[in-house]
C-alpha cells in the first residue's frame, strides 16, 4: 500500500484517482510515500524520511522547502496551467474594479438605500452616482510581467478588451513564446514596462532573483495614476515602497490577491483572500495533475511537471524496475551498473537524466532483485536513494 499524506482541502476528483486497493490516503497517516498539498506551509522537519514525492496542486512552490527536497532526494511537482484560467478571471475582476469605483458604488447603496421609497431610492441613486465614476480599460495600456500560463492569458484577455499589452518574460520558453499573441509588444525591462503602462499585472513566481521585485527604486518608474495588479505573491513587492506610492499618488490603486496589514483600510487598495485558484475547475484540475503524476512516479517511477527533478519517463520492459537519484558526479552511473554486473543482473533499458546537482536513473531489469541489493547501490557513495517500483 502506498501512503498519501494529505494538507488543505484538495478535490475528492483528484484523491479518487487513488485506487483504495493500492493506497491510503489521509490528512494524519505514518510513515507516508507522498505529500499532497496546496498552500500548506511545509518545513523541512515535516517531511517524513519515507517521503519520495511533493506535490503541490497548484502553481507556486514557495510554500514547500524545494532546495532540502532535491538534497534530500524528494521530489517537487506542480501543476502547471491547471489554475491559470481561475486567476485570469479574477484578474480582469480586479482590472474592472480598479477601473471604476464598484465596490463604493455598491456599498453607497446597501449603506443608503434601506428604508427608502423607490422615489428617494432613485433620486439617491441619481445624485450619488457621480460619485463612483471612472475611466473605461479600452485604450489604456496594460503591462504583464511574466508571460507564463497566467500571464499570457491575462495578456490576450486585456487584447480582447481593445487595450494595448506590453509583456516582459526574460526566461519565456519556447512553449509559451507560441502561445502568446503577436499584438503583445514585448520590452526589455521593467521601468519600461511601468512607465508605458495605465495597469501592470504581476505574473511570476517568487524566486531570489524576484523576491522585492517592485521596489522603491522601480516604483519611481509607475506611470503617474497606474494601478498594480498582484495575484502571483506578497513577497514579490516591498510593501513599504507601495505604502509610500500610493501616499504621493503615483499609484492610484493596488489590487492583490495577497493581504497585508499595511494596506487595510485604505481606499486606494483591494485586497482579495487568495481567491485566484479558487474554482471548482481549477481545484479540479489541479488535484486531477497531480494525483496522475503522483501515481506515475511512485508505481513507474515516470517524472512529468516536476520543479527540481527532470522531466524522466521510460516505457517498461525486463521484469523489474530500479528508480535510483543520485549526485550529478562523474563515474556513478558506472558504479551502479557495476553492481547490476557483479550479480548477473541483465539491464532490459534504461534511461539517465540529470537536472543540476542530482541524476535520476530508471533501469529496467531482467530479474527480480536478489537479496541485498538495493541497499549495496544504496551504498555507493553519492547514490540518496534507490527504490524497486
Ligand atoms: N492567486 C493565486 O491563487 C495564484 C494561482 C496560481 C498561481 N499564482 C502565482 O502566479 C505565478 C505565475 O503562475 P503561472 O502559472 O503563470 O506560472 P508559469 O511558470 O507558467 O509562468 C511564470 C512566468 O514568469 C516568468 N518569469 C520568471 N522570472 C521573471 C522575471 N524576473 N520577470 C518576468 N518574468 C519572469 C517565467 O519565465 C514564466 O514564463 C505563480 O508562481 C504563483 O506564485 C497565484
Ligand atoms: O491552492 C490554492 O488555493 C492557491 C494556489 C496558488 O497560489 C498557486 O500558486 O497555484
Amino acid at each position: 500500500m502506498y501512503k498519501i499524506l494529505t494538507h488543505n482541502k484538495i478535490s475528492v476528483k483528484g484523491l479518487d484517482k487513488f485506487s483504495r486497493d493500492k493506497y491510503e490516503v489521509a490528512s494524519e497517516i505514518g510513515h507516508p510515500d507522498a505529500i499532497m498539498l496546496r498552500s500548506h506551509k511545509l518545513t523541512p522537519e515535516a517531511i517524513a524520511d519515507s517521503v519520495t514525492a511533493i506535490g503541490r496542486a497548484g502553481a507556486g512552490v514557495n510554500n514547500i522547502p524545494v532546495d532540502d527536497c532535491t538534497e534530500r532526494g524528494v521530489v517537487v511537482f506542480n501543476a502547471p496551467g491547471a489554475n491559470a484560467n481561475a486567476v485570469k478571471e479574477l484578474v480582469i475582476a480586479g482590472l474592472l474594479l480598479s477601473g471604476r469605483d464598484i465596490l463604493g458604488g455598491i456599498k453607497y447603496v446597501k449603506e443608503e438605500g434601506p428604508g427608502l421609497t423607490e422615489d428617494e431610492l432613485h433620486k439617491l441613486v441619481e445624485n450619488g452616482k457621480k460619485q463612483y465614476g471612472g475611466a473605461e480599460l479600452a485604450g489604456k495600456t496594460l503591462g504583464v510581467v511574466g508571460l507564463g500560463a497566467i500571464g499570457s492569458l491575462v495578456a490576450e484577455t486585456g487584447l480582447m478588451l481593445g487595450m494595448k499589452v506590453l509583456g516582459l518574460d526574460p526566461a519565456l520558453s519556447v512553449e509559451a513564446a507560441w502561445r502568446l499573441s503577436r499584438d503583445v509588444e514585448r520590452v526589455e525591462n521593467m521601468q519600461t514596462l511601468l512607465s508605458k503602462s495605465d495597469y501592470v499585472s504581476l505574473h511570476l513566481p517568487v524566486l531570489e532573483a524576484t523576491r522585492n521585485l517592485i521596489n522603491k527604486e522601480l516604483t519611481e518608474s509607475f506611470k503617474p495614476g497606474s494601478v498594480l495588479l498582484n495575484f502571483s505573491r506578497e513577497k514579490l513587492v516591498d510593501t513599504q515602497a507601495l505604502v509610500a506610492a500610493l501616499d504621493s499618488g503615483k499609484l492610484r490603486s493596488y489590487i492583490s490577491d495577497f493581504p497585508m496589514p499595511e494596506f487595510l483600510g485604505r481606499k486606494d487598495v483591494i485586497q482579495m483572500p487568495h481567491l485566484g485558484a479558487s474554482t471548482a475547475e481549477a481545484e479540479e484540475n489541479c488535484a486531477i495533475m497531480i494525483a496522475d503524476q503522483l501515481i506515475d512516479f511512485l508505481e513507474n517511477g515516470n517524472i512529468k511537471n516536476s520543479v527540481n527533478f527532470p522531466n524522466t519517463s521510460l516505457e517498461r520492459s525486463g521484469l523489474c524496475r530500479l528508480a535510483i537519484i543520485n549526485k550529478n558526479v562523474p563515474k556513478m552511473l558506472g558504479q551502479i551498473l557495476s553492481v547490476l554486473a557483479d550479480r548477473d543482473q541483465n539491464v532490459a533499458d534504461m534511461i539517465n537524466k540529470s537536472r543540476g546537482e542530482i541524476a535520476y536513473n530508471l533501469i529496467d531489469i531482467e530479474r527480480e532483485p536478489t537479496n541485498g541489493l538495493i541497499d549495496e547501490i544504496k551504498a555507493i557513495d553519492g547514490v540518496i536513494s534507490a527504490r524497486v517500483v
